[in-house]
């Protein structure tokens, strides 16, 4: 069975869940969670972690779902003809990933606007959108530059924004332990470059959010 099949089951808030696994993946990710837990000096045997390796391969699976999801066709499934030209703005969008260089999570929200130019998209689509990005190894400024292209390209509006701020447990609980620092990455295209006005319009319509 493929991880895409793996992930067919959706529950009503949205979120993916998972009800089957690729078995084989499963297998071959615990087998190595078990020498990892020997290595840190852990008896994987002992009953509490029996069963860890298997729980660690599934929440890796579930958190990395996005590689096999295709962002453009979420937004190609809901899109509709419509004259509307004005703003569009999905905000406080919650975000889970994972940093690539750790593999330990970074989490927060993201921002997004369009300005439609003859298509809009059924709205779930952009937070759908931003899942398949997030729910890989990433970096915060390649997430958001991401999820501002697949925009772009598949529905071609006026101008898109995308603004994230996220807290990165690599920063908050080892290494530079920084609690409260919150990093924030804003990526534009179209209108929201060429007029400021818009731009500012945008960041004055998220920044009850921001703050
Ligand atoms: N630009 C960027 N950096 C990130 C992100 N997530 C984690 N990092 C950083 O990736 C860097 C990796 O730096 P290294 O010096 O190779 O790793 P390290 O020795 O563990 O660094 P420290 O975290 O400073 O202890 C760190 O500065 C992290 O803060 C992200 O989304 N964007
Ligand atoms: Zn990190």
């Amino acid at each position: 069975m493929s991880t895409k099949e793996a992930l067919n089951g959706e529950s009503r808030d949205g979120y993916v869940k998972i009800d089957r696994y690729n078995d084989e993946k499963i297998e071959a990710v615990a087998a190595h969670y078990k020498d990892i837990l020997s290595q840190l000096g852990e008896d994987p045997e002992r009953e509490g972690l029996v069963k860890t390796p298997e729980r660690v391969a599934k929440a890796l699976q579930y958190l990395t779902h996005g590689y096999d999801i295709k962002p453009d066709e979420i937004l190609k499934s809901a899109m509709f003809k419509e004259d509307y030209s004005q703003m569009v703005v999905v905000k406080d969008i919650e975000v889970y990933s994972m940093c690539e260089h750790h593999m330990l999570p970074f989490f927060g929200k993201a921002h997004i606007a369009y300005i439609p130019n003859g298509h809009i998209v059924g709205l779930s689509k952009i937070p759908r959108v931003v899942d398949a990005f997030s729910r890989r190894l990433q970096v915060q400024e390649r997430l958001t530059n991401e999820i501002r292209d697949c925009i772009q390209n598949t529905l071609s509006p006026m101008g898109v924004a995308v603004v994230m701020e996220c807290k990165h447990l690599c920063m908050s609980m080892r290494g530079v332990q920084k609690q409260n620092s919150v990093t924030t990455t804003s990526a534009f295209t179209g209108t929201f470059l060429s007029n400021d006005k818009t731009r500012a319009e945008f960041l004055r319509l998220i920044t009850a959010s921001l703050d």
